[in-house]
């Protein structure tokens, strides 16, 4: 028998899409086939989500040829956003709930349950929430406002409101950001099963293992322009895809240690409590010292209470030299706390220090403003048009270079970072590594949060495992991989 190749439910061909001088896509291919999971991958820039937002319509192209399934859609620069409504979901980076709204009401926004005479009915609605919250195993109130719920159970949320939809082409950005193993897990299960019902998506992320672990094909865009169309996930492996994406070969970046054991600590907890139990916790000089554990944890608290930006409920932070040092903050979500997006490079750096750059009478010093975040920006490899564009318009490995560098305003002898490479490529992750070993040789005593195993075992000297708001172990020095896996994965 001979098997009829399938035809395309997407194809876009020579798709062009310019923001001012920026231009984002350059005559890009893309097509998916029914049923295929199909992950599109680029640095930070490359024009990923520029792409899958012209497919849904949230942008319109300045030229090229969309086809969905059997409609043509001329991309003549028209909003056909409507046309497409009943044909592509899209869940973006940061979650669209409204935070006023109900968990079950942001669910069935689109389509309540409606009784007659066009009522609404809440008590309906409510129920089909609950069922499906405990398919999906999230322990939350239907009733609860969105408002509330934290970054995972918020981006679940975004999910399953798209895949309930029902349509056959769904877009998936950076899914995974704020969703923890189990929640992952959970996700890749409902994903599979659409595929084998015929749905298809398009899989954008920055996670390479997770693209091996689900993804059936790939398409890898570098500068707005396709560098590799298609190709079957299985046909390629981690290097080659990273070197695909960079255009040049990769370095891997190997962990160092430049921990001052000699010196007191730069930092100490004693006695704090987080919830149930307590913990103690130091950093010293040079030190890189991640907190590890699964969402919910305590260790995001933890990181909070240290760097003063949370209070805990009892015990206290201090320094053994009696003044406390200067702490910066890289925060979990740049997008809701780290950055202004109207506001440009130089004045969301500034935000960091104010009253450093402040020249008396509540003015800023112009001069040593410009110097101290012309400078911090270079030591962070900020790339922006000037030092004046709007940090919304960069890309996210450069967004997150600004928070670092406002985190490095004040000269802090210690900083915090959560989730420090969050939704940034290889190439600016690398550059962030290399900015944190940089300042742990400088004698910086660096804390990370972090969920991915590789940057932690590529960055910390130390890592703490947190579990249940306790400290339960720790690995030191020459820990391996699997070590580190299994730790995170709760065997002791
Ligand atoms: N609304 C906009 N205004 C100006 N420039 C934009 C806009 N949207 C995107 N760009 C620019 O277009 C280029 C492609 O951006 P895009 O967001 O598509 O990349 P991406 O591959 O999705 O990156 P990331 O991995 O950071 O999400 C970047 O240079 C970006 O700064």
């Amino acid at each position: 028998m001979v098997v009829e190749p399938k035809a395309p439910i997407v194809e876009m061909r020579q798709i062009t899409k310019t923001f001012g001088s920026t231009r984002a896509l350059r005559g890009v291919d893309f097509t998916v086939l029914p049923g295929e999971i199909h992950a599109l991958l680029g640095r930070n820039g490359a024009g990923k989500s520029t792409l899958v937002s012209c497919l849904s319509g949230i942008v319109a192209a300045d030229s090229g040829r969309v086809r969905i399934g059997q409609a043509d859609i001329i991309a003549n620069g028209e909003s056909y956003a409507a046309a497409l409504r009943d044909e592509i979901a899209h869940v973006q980076q940061t979650p669209r709930l409204f935070d006023l709204l109900t968990v079950a009401e942001n669910l069935f926004l689109e389509n309540p349950a409606v009784r007659r005479r066009g009522w609404v009915s809440h008590r309906q609605m409510i129920a089909r929430a609950a069922q499906v919250l405990e398919t999906w195993g999230i322990e939350i109130s239907p009733t609860a406002l969105a408002g509330q719920l934290g970054a995972g159970t918020r981006q679940l949320l975004e999910i399953i409101k798209a895949l309930n939809r029902g349509v056959p082409v769904m877009i998936l950005d950076e899914p995974t950001a704020a969703l923890s193993n189990a929640e992952k897990r959970v996700l890749f299960d409902h994903v599979r099963a659409l595929k084998a019902q015929g749905v298809s998506f398009v899989y954008i992320s920055h996670h390479l293992d997770e693209v091996f672990e689900i993804a059936d094909t790939v398409t890898i865009l570098r500068d707005g322009q396709t560098v590799t169309e298609r190709a079957a996930v299985s046909s390629l492996d981690v290097e080659t895809i990273a070197d695909l994406m960079m255009g040049q070969k990769t370095q891997r970046s190997v962990r160092e240690d430049f921990t001052d054991a000699s010196a007191p600590p730069l930092l100490e907890a004693r006695g704090l409590r987080l919830g149930k139990g307590t913990v103690d916790f130091q950093v010293r000089k040079g030190e890189i010292v991640a907190l590890a554990g699964p969402v919910g944890s305590g260790k995001e608290d933890l990181a909070m209470i240290l760097a003063g930006h949370k209070a805990p409920l009892g015990g206290r932070v201090f320094s053994p030299s009696g003044k406390l040092p200067v702490i910066g903050l890289v925060p979990t979500d740049r997008h809701a706390s780290g950055y202004v997006g109207l506001l440009g490079v130089r004045e969301n750096v500034t935000l960091g220090g104010l009253d450093l750059l402040s020249g008396g009478l509540g003015f800023i010093d112009r001069g040593r403003e410009a110097a101290h975040v012309g400078d911090l920006a270079r030591r962070t490899n900020v790339i922006a048009a000037s030092l004046e564009q709007p940090v919304g318009q960069l890309s996210g490995g450069n967004q997150q270079k600004v928070v670092f560098a406002r985190a490095l305003c004040r000269d802090p002898q210690v900083i915090v970072a959560l989730s420090p490479t969050r939704g940034v490529d290889v190439g600016a992750k690398e550059q962030l590594y290399g900015l944190l070993r940089d300042l742990a040789a400088k004698g910086m005593g660096v804390v990370v949060v972090s969920d991915e195993e590789d940057e932690i075992s590529q960055l910390a000297n130390r890592v703490v495992i947190v579990f249940e708001e306790e400290i339960v172990g720790e690995l030191v020095g020459d820990y391996s991989m699997k070590d580190l896996i299994l730790r995170m994965e709760g065997v002791a």
